[in-house]
Order: C-alpha cells, then sequence, then structure tokens
C-alpha cells in the first residue's frame, strides 16, 4: 500500500514539474479536459481549474481557428483506427498571443473496446518554432542572394568537382545553364584553369591558410576564351574537424585585367616600335643570366646606336625620322631568335640579348648579319635611306655578372664601335675598358681645367730657308694639371673634340695666341706670325668667323700675325659654306695654311678653290727622308704643286741636318722641328726671340 502511495506522489511530482500539459480529455466538440496536470498554467495561461470540465475556456476554444478542422480530422481518424498521434498546431494563450504546441497522444477504449477519452502531452514549441522560421526565412533569404548574386558562388569537392554553384558562376564560365555546367566539368584542375598548377597552388593555400583571398588565376569557359577570374575561398569542416568541401566566391576581372595589361604594356614598351622599352631590360637581362646559367651558355648583350641618325632626324624631320626606327625596329626583330630580346632604349639606341650562345665566335655571324640587315635600303616616304650602325657587345658572364655592368661594357664597346668608324661592332675587351675610361676621366678632367685654366701655349719657331731665319710661330697646347705632369694635346685634343670643349678651348688658344703675337711683333719691332691650330669642329659647329674676328678686335692683333691652320681632312668638305667661310676668314686679313698636308684626301681640285697662303707637310714625309727614297718623290711633288698653286711650302718634323739640307734642295720654303728646336713655354720663346 505504502509503495502504491509512494508512485502516485512520484507521478504527481513528475506531473507537475513536467514542461507542458499532461491531459485526458473527451472526443466531444469541446474537448472537454477531464484531466490537466499543472503545466496547464504555463502551457495556456489557465489555471487547471479554468480548462477542467471547460469551466473557463475549452481547449476547442483554446486551440487556433485555423488549426481547428485540421486538428480534429487528424486526431478522429488516429483515434478510430487505435493509433498514437503526434501534431503540430497552434493555440491562443490567455494573454492572447498565439503559441505554437506540440501534441502526443493516444486513444482510451474501455473495456467494450469502446473510444472514451483521449491521453497525450501538450508542450510549447513556440520558441524553437520561431528559430525554424528563422531558419526558414534566412534559407530563403540566403538562396536568394544565392541565385541572383552576381558573383559565382560554388562548393566543390577538395578533388575538383562540384558540388553546388549559382547560375552566376555558370554565366561567368559561358555555360546555359546550371546543369550544362554540371554535365561539362568533373575536373575542375585540367577542364577549368588554363594552367593546372594554378589550382594545385589553390587546394595548397587552402591546405595551409585554410582559405584564399584575391586569388588570380586564368581559367577556360565553354567556348575555349580564356577569362580571368578572382576567388575567395575556404574550407569547411564539420564539428569534428573532417573536410567537408571548399566553398567559394568567383568574379570575372578580365576587363580589369586586360587594362592593367593594357597599362602595362604601354608602360614597359616602346609606342613607336612596340619593341620593349628600358623599364624592362633589367629585368629581362637578369632571366636570360639565370637561363644561361642553368643552361651553361653565354648572353650577349648587344648596344646598338644608328650611325648620323640625328643628322637624319634633323634634316629630313622627325616623321622620317620615327618611319626609319620603325623599319629599322623590324628588321632587328627579324634578326634575332625566339628566346631572344630586342629592346628600343631610347632615341636611336636599341640593346639586343642574344641567349644559348655556346661560345664568343657565334655572335660574330649574328653580328654581321645585323649589320647587312640594317643597311639594307630602307624607304621611307617613298624616299630611299641607307643607314648603318654601330654595336658594341658584352657577353655575359665573362664581361660582366650583373646586367648594369654587361649594359655599360656594351655602352663602351659600342663608342668604340663609332671611333673605329662606324658600320661596325666591337666587343668589350678589358683594354678598351681600360682605354675608355681613362678617356673618360680626361673627359670630365678637361671641363675643370677650362674653368681653372690649366693650359699653356707653347710655341716652336718656323724657319725661312732662304734667309735662314725665323719666320713665325706654332701655338701649341700644353695641359699642366695642378698636381701632374703635362699633358700631350694628343691624348685631351681629340677627347675635347668629341665632347665639343674644343670649341671653348679653341677661343682660349686663338686669344692667348694674339697676345703672343703682339707681345713677340713688339719685341722684334715688326710683325711676327703666330700659327694656331684649329680644329675639325670648330670649323663645323660655331661661328668661326665671328670668333676670330671678335679675337682680333679684343686682342687688337695685327690680323696678319695670324695664321690659321687647317687639317687636310677639314677640305675635304669643300661644301659651297665650307668655301665661304675660308674667303670669310681670309678677309679678316689672316692667313691660311693647310696642315698635315700629304695625309688626307689630297685632292688637288681644292687647292685651286681655296684661299690658302700655305701647304705644310707632315712630318711623316720628312721624318723617314733617309731611309725611304718614296718619300723623296711625294715630298718633291707636293712642293712642286704647292708652288704651282703660288703657295709658301713648309715641311714639319725636321729632325736632322741631312733633312734640312735635302728639303732645302727641294725648294721648300720654310722649316719646323727638333733640329732648330722643340716647342718651347712663352719665357723661353722670348729669349730666342731677343737673340
Ligand atoms: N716627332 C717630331 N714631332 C715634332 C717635331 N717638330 C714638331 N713636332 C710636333 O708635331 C706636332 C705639330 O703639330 P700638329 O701637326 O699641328 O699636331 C698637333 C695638333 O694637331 C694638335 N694641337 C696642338 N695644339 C693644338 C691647339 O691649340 N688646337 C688644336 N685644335 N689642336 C692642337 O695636337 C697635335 C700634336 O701637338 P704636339 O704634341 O705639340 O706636336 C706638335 C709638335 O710638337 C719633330 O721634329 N719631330
Amino acid at each position: 500500500m505504502g509503495l502504491l502511495q509512494d508512485r502516485e506522489r512520484m507521478l504527481c511530482t513528475l506531473m507537475s514539474n513536467l514542461k507542458g500539459m499532461v491531459y485526458c480529455c473527451l472526443l466531444d466538440a469541446d474537448w472537454t479536459m477531464v484531466f490537466v496536470s499543472d503545466g496547464c498554467l504555463s502551457l495556456t495561461g489557465y489555471s487547471p481549474e479554468d480548462l477542467l470540465f471547460n469551466q473557463i475556456v475549452s481547449y476547442e476554444k483554446l486551440t487556433f481557428p485555423d488549426d481547428r478542422l485540421w486538428v480534429r480530422e487528424l486526431i478522429d481518424n488516429a483515434a478510430k483506427s487505435n493509433q498514437q498521434f503526434e501534431l503540430e498546431y497552434r493555440i491562443t494563450h490567455v494573454n492572447g498571443e498565439t503559441r505554437w504546441v506540440h501534441e502526443s497522444g493516444l486513444p482510451l477504449f474501455n473495456e467494450n473496446y469502446e473510444l472514451v477519452a483521449l491521453e497525450g502531452f501538450i508542450q510549447d514549441i513556440t520558441t524553437r518554432k520561431h528559430s525554424e522560421q528563422l531558419a526558414r526565412d534566412a534559407e530563403l533569404r540566403y538562396r536568394s542572394i544565392f541565385e541572383n548574386a552576381i558573383e559565382g558562388i560554388y562548393q566543390t569537392t577538395p578533388n575538383g568537382q562540384y558540388l553546388d554553384f549559382n547560375p552566376a558562376l555558370a554565366r561567368i564560365y559561358g555555360y546555359g545553364s546550371l546543369q550544362d555546367l554540371k554535365n561539362s566539368i568533373s575536373d575542375i584542375q585540367y577542364q577549368l584553369y588554363v594552367d593546372p598548377n594554378k589550382r594545385a597552388e589553390y587546394v595548397a593555400l587552402l591546405k595551409t591558410l585554410g582559405k584564399v583571398q584575391s586569388f588570380e588565376a586564368q581559367v577556360y569557359q565553354k567556348n575555349g576564351d580564356i577569362i580571368w577570374i578572382t576567388e575567395n575561398a575556404r574550407e569547411v569542416r564539420d564539428q569534428d574537424g573532417q573536410l567537408l568541401f571548399y566553398e567559394g566566391t568567383v568574379e570575372d576581372i578580365s576587363e580589369r585585367k586586360n587594362y592593367e595589361q593594357q597599362i602595362e604594356y604601354q608602360a614597359t614598351h616602346d609606342s613607336l616600335t612596340g619593341l620593349p622599352n628600358r623599364t624592362i631590360l633589367t629585368d629581362r637581362l637578369q632571366q636570360c643570366m639565370s637561363f644561361a646559367d642553368c643552361h651553361d651558355h653565354k648572353v650577349a648583350v648587344a648596344f646598338l646606336d644608328l650611325d648620323h641618325f640625328k643628322l637624319i632626324n634633323d634634316s629630313m624631320g622627325h616623321h622620317i625620322g620615327d618611319g626609319l626606327l620603325t623599319v629599322i625596329a623590324e628588321r632587328l626583330s627579324k634578326c634575332v631568335r625566339e628566346s631572344d630580346s630586342v629592346v628600343r632604349l631610347g632615341g636611336d639606341e636599341f640593346v639586343l640579348l642574344l641567349t644559348c650562345l655556346q661560345k664568343v665566335e657565334d655572335i660574330t655571324q649574328r653580328m654581321l648579319r645585323i649589320l647587312s640587315a640594317v643597311a639594307e635600303p630602307c624607304i621611307v616616304d617613298k624616299l630611299e635611306f641607307i643607314v648603318s650602325c654601330s654595336i658594341g657587345i658584352s657577353v655575359y658572364p665573362g664581361d660582366g655578372s650583373d646586367a648594369n655592368t654587361l649594359l655599360k661594357h656594351a655602352d663602351l664597346a659600342m663608342y668604340k664601335a663609332k671611333q673605329s668608324g662606324r658600320n661596325t661592332f666591337q666587343l668589350y675587351t678589358l683594354e678598351l675598358n681600360q682605354a675608355l675610361k681613362k678617356r673618360i676621366e680626361i673627359e670630365y678632367s678637361l671641363r675643370h681645367a677650362i674653368e681653372n685654366e690649366e693650359f699653356l701655349l707653347y710655341f716652336q719657331p718656323k724657319i725661312n730657308l732662304a734667309t735662314g731665319k725665323l719666320c713665325g710661330a706654332e701655338a701649341l697646347i700644353r695641359w699642366q694639371p695642378k698636381d701632374g705632369p703635362l699633358i700631350s694635346p694628343l691624348s685631351f685634343i681629340p677627347v675635347a673634340e668629341e665632347t665639343g670643349q674644343i670649341e671653348a678651348l679653341g677661343r682660349w688658344v686663338l686669344g692667348n695666341a694674339c697676345r703672343a703675337a703682339n707681345q713677340f711683333s713688339q719685341l722684334l719691332g715688326k710683325p711676327f706670325s703666330v700659327a694656331v691650330n684649329v680644329s675639325p669642329r670648330q670649323f663645323r659647329h660655331c661661328d668661326l668667323v665671328s670668333t676670330v674676328e671678335q679675337v682680333i678686335k679684343d686682342t687688337n692683333v695685327n690680323p696678319g700675325c695670324l695664321e690659321l691652320e687647317i687639317t687636310e681632312s677639314c677640305l675635304v668638305h669643300d661644301t659651297p659654306a665650307f668655301i665661304k667661310t675660308l674667303h670669310d676668314l681670309k678677309s679678316l686679313g689672316l692667313t691660311l695654311a693647310i696642315d698635315d698636308f700629304g695625309t688626307g684626301y689630297s685632292s688637288m681640285a681644292y687647292l685651286k678653290d681655296f684661299p690658302v697662303d700655305r701647304l705644310k707637310i707632315d712630318k711623316a714625309f720628312v721624318g723617314n727622308l733617309e731611309n725611304e727614297p718614296a718619300n723623296v718623290a711625294i715630298l718633291k711633288a707636293i712642293i712642286a704643286l704647292g708652288h704651282s698653286f703660288g703657295l709658301k711650302v713648309v715641311a714639319e718634323g725636321v729632325e736632322t741636318a741631312y733633312q734640312q739640307a735635302y728639303l732645302h734642295g727641294m725648294g721648300c720654303d720654310e722649316l719646323q722641328g727638333y733640329y732648330f728646336s722643340k716647342p718651347l713655354p712663352l719665357a723661353d720663346f722670348l729669349l730666342i726671340l731677343k737673340k
């Protein structure tokens, strides 16, 4: 008995603590409750007494009106077939709120198997229902985003099969439908990615970082077109950390990529010729060097500069210059192999990177081909031009281990090729480097020397053979650096010529020679002539006539005491302008001499057109008079030629009594040479004059 009471009490406790209502009801129209547990209050808001026997409210009333019909139908059917039932529906709480409930119950029969009541349990599931609703709403919302997103969204297996994707993905990849894409791509790595390694990279990133961001790659569209995409993706794992799939988004960035590529192309290529420009030269060369290292090859860096291009550009106009450059660029591109590069540095300078060379000798053939390709006639604007080029070559690894050194050495060699007469190529050598370094040093210090007036004039006497007396002097420049030995003009005049520094230097010489002539004339009490060397560049580039005129004015020299020595090579340009310059100079009252006669083209024609007074026979013909009988014939011919044009003939470089006597015998007018005196500093020369 005690045990039974205990069980009843335990059941009562259990029922009153249940979160829900235990009930027993009749199957009438009100679902009249004959028993409800204490849970009634929290479920409905009514106390059990209010609901029992429909005291205040019936359960039928509490059932949400829209649900009443189907709830009854379902329970009736279950009861009739003696089955347990479970259902979820709504009730109205006493406070007016609608609550979701879950009911499970079963029919009760009496001993005559007549259905008499229902027994069961009703639980408030509003919170769960809300969560489910929220989840459904969210699912709907996200589905809509998924379906309508502009970005492609996908889930794939780690080994590259699609699990799910949205319409945008199919659209981006050029497929007509989701199904189309699903049927077509079964291996993303090899069917989609242009470079399958990219997919491997993507998977590796996901494995190490768990995600990829802004991962850019090229993929094939259905029709074979290639597009650029960017992907963001992550790994999705289950609660145990097992990898389920990859999930990510795809954006078509072809437009941006194409634009970037276009910008990059413009930045790295020359707009005129379409060749790569200097911005990528170092990188390219670096790549070639690394490749050469791996394959034990050599790389040639050929620095190519067109000869006299500036002249064509300036005289014919830039459109002709541009046309020529385009033609040459095409020819150069055709002369090289696919693995080689042709870069336009700017202006008329190109650099060729020749790869896969086994030995330096291979370069010669290729350079000869380039020289002759460039020298083919070019037709631009229906005009025919013939241009040549000079090429300097350095070879990796022998001539430098980094890009800058190789380029610098190729440039130096090119400079040498220009010096060697152009239309040729020159390989870089160590000696060349040293010589050019020296030359650059001279060029650099010459600039300061001009500013600091580190120059001196030496004077070498000229002897009149008829009288045996001093008849003039040649002014010869010397460079006396502050803390160094005297430098010969042979070292720095050619540099000054090339760099244009000769113009300032020439003005300095002219001024000082005129002042010296004044000094000498004053000392002797009669005009004394000083000869000055005028370089070819002075003739070509500056207004020589007005410079000389100005110097004569400034120094107040007697123009008859100034002689200008022009080298024979200058005279070859017998253009009307050049002849006019000679006449204009002559009209200033000075005298003109042709220097180094016999070493140039010695065109006799110019002797009759040019208003010159003297021929100076080059010392090469005098020096070997004793041993070279041929020189005798030449000397005789030159002297006769000069005299036949009414010119005085001067022989330079007389070093022996024999030479002096011989030249005397041949009728030479004046002599100059170490036999009489070396060139002397001003003070020493004044001493000779005084004697
Ligand atoms: N072996 C030998 N040499 C003799 C003898 N007599 C004279 N000489 C040298 O022969 C050169 C003659 O000058 P150049 O032919 O005009 O050749 C000159 C000239 O072309 C150039 N030069 C010198 N001064 C000037 C200048 O003020 N302006 C320009 N533009 N060039 C200059 O530099 C060249 C060399 O000048 P320097 O060294 O002074 O050399 C001078 C002179 O010292 C001799 O008996 N034997």
